[in-house]
C-alpha cells in the first residue's frame, strides 16, 4: 500500500518465463515484483542485527540504483539468512499477472502429481501429547502460548511441476503475499502467505499480525457461525492479544505515532478465518531499515510463543525437527531500507520430487489437542491444493504406512 513505482507491462506476445529454481516473485495487493536471473547470492547472520543490515545494505550500495534484494530468514536466529540479488526486477500489475498466467497455463502441462509417500516429521499422536505438554507448562511455569506445527513430506512419482504450482497458489488465493524464492538450485520456498510482519515505505510502517483461527465452512451459513465464534472465543482472542501486545512493545521506541486499534478484525484466506489486526506507525526516524525492525519482531508470538526465549526452547524440545526456514520472514528491501516482510507460512519447500509442507497452531491453556490438529490440517489445505491433492490423499497414504509399520 505504501510502494508507489513505476509499473512495467508486459509484452503481450511474450510470456514470463519464470523460472522456479532461478527467478523470485513476491506478491502483495496489486503490485508483483518479478526478477529474472541471479545476479549474485549472500547470506548472513541474523542473530545480531545490526551486522545484519549492514551486509544487505553494503551489498545494494555496490549495485545500480533501484536494485532490490530478496531474502529469508531462517526461524532460528543461530542460521543464516539467504539473500539473492537479481539481474533484473520488474513490478507487475494484477491484470497483467493474470494474463501471464492464462498464456502460462495454456503452455503448462497439467499432469497431476501423483503422490508415492506420505511422512509427517511430527505424527497426530506426537503432536496431541507435545499439546498436552505445553498445558501443563503454562500450569508450571511462565510460559503463556507456543506455537507447535508439524512438517509432512510429500514424495512424488514424477518431478513437481512448480511454475505450474506457484500459478494455482496465485489463482486460488486473491489475497495475501505470494511469494516464490529459490533457496539453491534444487530447492524452491513457494507459498501465500496471509501474514504480513513489516512494510516500510518511508516515514511509514505497517504490520498485520494474525493469531486466532477457524476453518472456512462449505455453507454461507456455517461460514456466519464460524466468524461469530472466532470474533467471540475467549481462547483465540488471548492467543491474538499476547501478539499484539509483544509487537506493540517492539514497534513503540522506533515510532513517533502507533496506531492500534482496540479490537481485531477478521480476515479470510482461502481456507481459515483468522483474528487480525493492523498496526500503522509513523517512525521516529525514516532511515530506520526495514530489517532493523523486522528482525526484532521475528520470531512474534504468532510463530514462536510468550515469553519469546522460553517458548522457543520449548518449541526445539517439543517439535525435535529443526523448521528451517518454515516459520522465518521472506521479502525484499531496496537501497533506502525499504520494503516487505511477510511470515513463512502455508508454504512448501519444492524440491524434484519431494515437498516438505508446514503447519503451526498457537497453543495455550484453553486449547483442545484434536482441534488443533484439526487446525494444522486446515492450513495445509492451500498448499495441498496448489499441489492438486486433498486432505484425505494423504491422510490415506500415512494410515496405510502407520498400519504397515505396526
Ligand atoms: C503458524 C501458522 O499460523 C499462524 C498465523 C496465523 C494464525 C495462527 C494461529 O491461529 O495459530 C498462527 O499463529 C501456520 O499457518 O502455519
Amino acid at each position: 500500500m505504501y510502494m508507489k513505482h513505476a509499473f512495467e507491462m508486459p509484452d503481450p506476445n511474450k510470456t514470463l518465463n519464470f523460472q522456479s529454481q532461478r527467478d523470485c516473485l513476491f506478491m502483495s495487493g496489486e503490485q508483483c515484483i518479478v526478477t529474472q536471473g541471479v545476479k549474485s547470492r549472500f547470506t548472513s547472520p541474523i542473530n545480531n542485527t545490526q551486522q545484519l543490515v549492514e551486509t544487505v545494505q553494503q551489498q545494494l550500495t555496490k549495485q545500480p540504483e533501484g536494485t532490490l534484494a530478496f531474502g529469508v530468514l531462517p526461524f532460528c536466529k543461530t542460521q543464516q539468512a539467504h539473500f539473492i540479488i537479481p539481474n533484473k526486477t520488474t513490478r507487475w500489475e494484477r491484470p497483467a499477472i493474470s494474463s501471464w498466467l492464462k498464456a502460462e497455463l495454456s503452455t503448462l502441462n497439467k499432469k497431476v502429481n501423483h503422490i508415492e509417500a506420505v511422512t509427517y516429521l511430527q505424527n497426530q499422536a506426537q503432536f496431541k501429547s507435545s499439546v498436552n505438554a505445553a498445558k501443563q507448562l503454562f500450569s508450571e511455569t511462565t510460559l503463556e502460548k507456543i506455537v507447535l506445527s508439524k512438517q509432512v513430506d510429500l514424495t512424488f512419482k514424477d518431478p513437481i511441476n512448480k511454475e505450474l504450482v506457484l500459478s494455482q497458489l496465485l489463482q486460488q488465493s486473491r489475497n495475501g503475499y505470494h511469494f516464490s524464492f529459490p533457496v539453491n538450485d534444487h530447492r524452491t520456498l513457494m507459498g501465500v502467505s496471509p501474514e504480513l510482519l513489516l512494510a516500510k515505505h518511508g516515514p511509514h510502517v505497517l504490520s498485520n499480525p494474525l493469531a486466532g483461527s477457524i476453518p472456512r465452512a462449505a455453507s454461507a451459513e456455517q461460514e456466519a457461525k464460524h466468524k461469530k465464534a472466532l470474533f467471540n472465543s475467549h481462547k483465540d482472542r488471548f492467543e491474538h492479544a499476547v501478539v499484539i501486545e509483544d509487537m506493540e512493545k517492539v514497534l513503540t521506541p522506533f515510532c513517533n505515532t502507533l496506531d492500534v486499534p482496540l479490537e481485531p478484525s477478521l480476515l479470510s484466506t482461502a481456507t481459515m478465518w483468522h483474528l487480525s489486526t493492523e498496526l500503522k506507525g509513523e517512525l521516529q526516524n525514516q532511515h530506520t531499515h526495514i530489517l532493523d525492525i523486522a528482525n526484532k519482531l521475528h520470531p512474534s508470538p504468532a510463530l514462536c510463543g510468550k515469553p519469546t526465549q522460553a517458548a522457543y526452547s520449548h518449541i526445539l524440545d517439543l517439535e525435535k525437527h529443526s523448521r528451517d526456514l518454515f516459520s522465518g520472514i521472506i521479502g525484499w528491501c531496496d537501497q533506502h531500507g525499504n520494503g516487505e516482510w511477510v511470515v513463512v507460512i502455508r508454504c512448501a519447500q519444492l524440491e524434484k520430487y519431494q515437498a516438505r509442507l508446514f503447519a503451526g497452531a498457537g497453543i495455550v491453556s484453553a486449547s483442545e489437542p484434536a482441534l488443533e490438529w484439526q487446525e494444522t490440517d486446515a492450513k495445509l489445505k492451500t498448499m495441498l491444493n496448489a499441489l492438486g491433492l486433498e486432505l484425505k490423499d494423504i491422510q490415506q497414504l500415512s494410515n496405510l504406512k502407520e498400519k504397515a509399520e505396526l
